[in-house]
C-alpha cells in the first residue's frame, strides 16, 4: 500500500517537511495549505521538488466551511474553491479536502449539504480533482463519518467521495464496523492519527495530542482492517497535529512515523517484514566512565566481582548470578561522564533480530568494532543506547572476554531485573513504539511520577515473562540531572541481606524520610521489627494485585545508580508509588 503523511505533521518549512518525508521512505504527502502559503516556492516549484524527491502530493488540505450555508455564502465559497482547483492544478494534486462546516451560519439540511457538495464536485471535476468531504468530531452540524458518508451517498457525484480520519471517527467513540458500509471506491482517502485516551474537548484533543498509529490508545488497527475491506486503495496517510512534535526535528519524526505505519501494516497483514524476535534477557548492561573507582567500589559493596577482562579494549566484566555489568573506560566513550552506554539483550535468534530492527528503520550499527572483535548485531534506540542482539552461549560477545583471577564471593543479587533510561523529552512516544515495533517488547501503561522540580511519564517495556524489562522515562525539565538519570535494578531473593551487605562493605544507601515509613505503617500491618529494618536500610515498599515489592537504591554516580529489588509473589511493578520519595531523596542527596 502506498503511504502518505500530511506536512502538518512535522516540523520545519515545507521543503524541509517534504525531504524529510522523501527520506524516511513515505510515497506522497498531504500538503497542509498554511504550509504552501509560507513557503517561497511557486506551486510548479514545488511540484517539481516533490517529483524530484519521489513524491507525489497526494491532497491538498483542506478547505472549510463550504457547505449548508446561504446562497450568497456559497456563491462566495464556490469562488474560493475555483482559486484553489486552479492552484490544484499548478501543484499537480488531484484530491481535495473538505472538512465538514464549523461555520454558525451553517443549516442543519443534509438536502442542501449534499445539494451544495455537488455544485462543488461540478467545479471540481471541470479541473480534474476529486473533493473528499471529512467530518470533523466538532463539525457543527456533521461530526460523524456515517452522517458524512450519508451526504455524499444523497449527492450522488462521481467527483465527491468521503475522507475518513481515525481520529474523528474513534474520538468520538463511533463503531468503526459501519465503515464496511460505504463502498471502497468512494472513500478517497483516509487519513490515521491515534491519540492517548484523554476526557477532554475533541476540538483541543485533535490538534494538540495526535499521535502516530500505536502511539496512542485508540485500535487505529482495527479500523483500518474495515477500511481494507470495503476495497480502498488508496494511501494510508497519517495526520498528526501534536504540540511536541511541532518543536522536534522533522528528519526522526518522519522515520518515527514511517515505522508506525510499517507496525500497523503488519498488523493488519499489507506487510510481511522479518518477524520480531523477542529478546528473553539480559545479556549484560555496560557503563561507560572516565574513572573506574567509584563504580569498581560501588560494584564490588553489591556483590559483583571483576571476572574478566575484554582481549582489546579497557573493558571489565563484572559479574553475579547472571547479572552482568561491563565497565568501559575507553577515551572515546568517556566523553559524557559515568552513563549507561548499551544494552546487551539475550536473544535467540540475533541475527534474525537484526533483520527485524533494520526493516523497522532502527539505525544499524557496524558490527565489528575492531579487528579480532566477534561480529555483534547492535542498533541505536533513539535515546542513542546501542542495542546490541546477542548470545551469552560458548562462542558469543563472551568470548572476547579474557576470565581474571578473582575471589569467589557469595552472590547476593541474581540478575539483572529491569534497566531504566531516560529519553529525550521530544521523544517519548517514539521510544515506546520503538521498543514494541523493533524488538516485540509490551508496553504497559504509562504513569505519571512527581519529582519535587517537575514531572516525569514512565512507561515500561516488557517480554511475556518479565525477563526483559525496560523503563522508559521522560522528564519535563531536560537539564535535570537527577530526573535524567539511568539505572539498573538488580533482582534479588532477600533484598534485606543484600542491603546489609552492601551497606556493611562501605557502599552507601539512599536514605529515606521517616515519614515515609510512618505512612506504611499507615497501610500496612508488619511484622514486629520489619518495618525498623526497611527504615534503617532505605527500603521501600509496595504491593500489588499479585505481591509484594521491596526496593532501595544506591548513591548516583556521574548519570547512573543501582537498585536493589525483591519482587514476591509475582508483583509486576516498578514501586511507582514510590517514585517521588525516592526522586526527592536523591534531590536531597545531591549528585556526588
Ligand atoms: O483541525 C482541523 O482543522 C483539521 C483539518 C483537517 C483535517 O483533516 C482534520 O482532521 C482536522
Ligand atoms: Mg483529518
Amino acid at each position: 500500500m502506498r503511504t502518505s503523511i500530511a506536512t502538518v505533521s512535522l516540523s520545519g518549512s515545507l521543503t524541509e517537511k517534504l525531504t524529510a518525508a522523501a527520506r524516511a521512505g513515505f510515497d506522497g504527502v498531504e500538503i497542509f495549505e498554511n504550509d504552501l502559503l509560507a513557503c517561497p516556492l511557486t506551486p510548479e516549484e514545488i511540484r517539481a521538488r516533490c517529483a524530484d524527491l519521489g513524491l507525489t502530493v497526494d491532497l491538498y488540505q483542506p478547505l472549510r466551511d463550504v457547505e449548508a450555508v446561504p446562497a450568497d455564502v456559497f456563491a462566495r465559497n464556490l469562488r474560493r474553491a475555483r482559486h484553489k482547483f486552479e492552484l490544484m492544478r499548478r501543484l499537480g494534486a488531484d484530491t481535495v479536502l473538505v472538512c465538514s462546516s464549523v461555520d454558525p451560519c451553517a443549516v442543519d439540511d443534509d438536502a442542501l449539504a449534499a445539494e451544495q457538495l455537488a455544485d462543488l464536485a461540478d467545479l471540481a471535476r471541470d479541473s480534474g480533482v476529486r473533493v473528499a468531504y471529512e467530518a470533523l468530531a466538532w463539525g457543527r452540524h456533521v461530526s460523524t463519518y456515517d452522517h458524512a458518508w450519508r451526504i455524499v451517498e444523497a449527492a450522488g457525484h462521481p467527483a465527491l467521495g468521503t475522507c475518513l480520519d481515525s481520529f474523528h471517527i474513534l474520538s468520538r467513540g463511533s463503531d468503526p464496523k459501519g465503515i464496511e458500509d460505504i463502498p471502497g471506491e468512494k472513500i478517497f482517502f483516509l487519513q490515521l492519527a491515534d491519540a492517548p485516551l484523554l476526557a477532554m474537548d475533541v476540538l483541543q484533543w485533535s490538534r494538540h495530542h495526535r499521535c502516530f498509529p500505536g502511539q496512542g490508545g485508540f485500535d487505529v488497527a482495527g479500523l483500518v482492517r474495515h477500511v481494507l475491506r470495503t476495497g480502498y486503495d488508496g494511501p494510508l496517510s497519517l495526520e498528526v497535529f501534536n504540540d511536541v512534535l511541532r518543536q522536534a526535528e522533522a528528519g526522526p519524526t518522519a522515520v518515527d512515523a514511517r515505522r508506525s505505519l510499517l507496525v500497523l501494516q503488519e498488523a493488519v497483514g499489507a506487510a510481511e517484514p522479518p518477524p520480531a524476535v523477542v529478546p528473553t534477557g539480559f545479556a549484560f548492561a555496560e557503563l561507560v566512565t572516565p574513572d573506574a573507582a567509584p563504580l569498581a567500589g560501588l560494584l564490588d559493596a553489591l556483590g559483583f566481582a571483576r571476572t574478566a577482562r575484554h582481549r582489546g579494549k579497557p573493558v571489565d566484566l563484572w559479574q553475579q548470578g547472571e547479572a552482568r555489568i561491563l565497565v568501559n573506560t575507553a577515551a572515546a566513550a568517556r566523553r559524557d561522564g559515568t552513563r549507561l552506554a548499551a544494552v546487551g539483550l539475550e536473544s535467540p535468534d540475533p541475527a534474525g533480530a537484526a533483520r527485524r530492527a533494520e526493516a523497522m528503520l532502527a539505525p544499524v550499527l557496524p558490527r565489528r568494532r575492531a579487528p579480532g572483535d566477534a561480529p555483534l548485531d547492535a542498533v541505536a534506540a533513539p535515546d542513542g543506547t546501542e542495542l546490541f542482539f546477542c548470545s551469552t552461549r560458548p562462542g558469543g560477545w563472551r568470548s572476547d572476554f579474557e576470565d581474571v583471577p578473582h575471589a569467589p564471593a557469595a552472590p547476593s543479587v541474581r540478575r539483572v531485573d529491569h534497566v531504566a533510561l531516560t529519553q529525550p523529552w521530544h521523544h517519548f512516544d517514539e521510544a515506546v513504539l520503538f521498543h514494541r515495533g523493533v524488538l516485540g517488547l509490551r508496553a504497559e501503561d504509562s504513569v505519571d511520577l512527581a519529582d519535587p522540580y517537575g514531572l516525569l511519564r514512565s512507561r515500561a517495556v516488557s517480554n511475556a515473562d518479565g525477563g526483559v524489562r525496560i523503563a522508559l522515562t521522560v522528564g519535563a525539565a531536560p537539564t535535570d540531572d537527577t530526573a535524567h538519570a539511568q539505572h539498573v535494578a538488580l533482582a534479588t531473593d532477600d533484598v534485606v541481606a543484600a542491603a546489609r551487605r552492601f551497606r556493611d562493605a562501605g557502599g552507601r544507601l539512599l536514605p529515606i524520610p521517616a515519614n515515609y515509613y510512618d505512612d506504611l505503617a499507615a497501610r500496612y500491618e508488619f511484622a514486629d521489627g520489619e518495618l525498623e529494618t526497611y527504615r534503617e536500610l532505605g527500603i521501600l515498599y509496595d504491593r500489588d494485585a499479585h505481591g509484594v515489592l521491596r526496593h532501595c537504591y544506591t548513591r548516583t554516580v556521574g548519570r547512573v545508580f543501582f537498585e536493589l529489588l525483591q519482587r514476591d509473589g509475582g508483583h509486576r511493578g516498578y514501586g511507582a508509588r514510590n517514585a517521588p520519595v525516592r526522586l526527592a531523596a536523591q534531590h536531597a542527596a545531591g549528585t556526588p
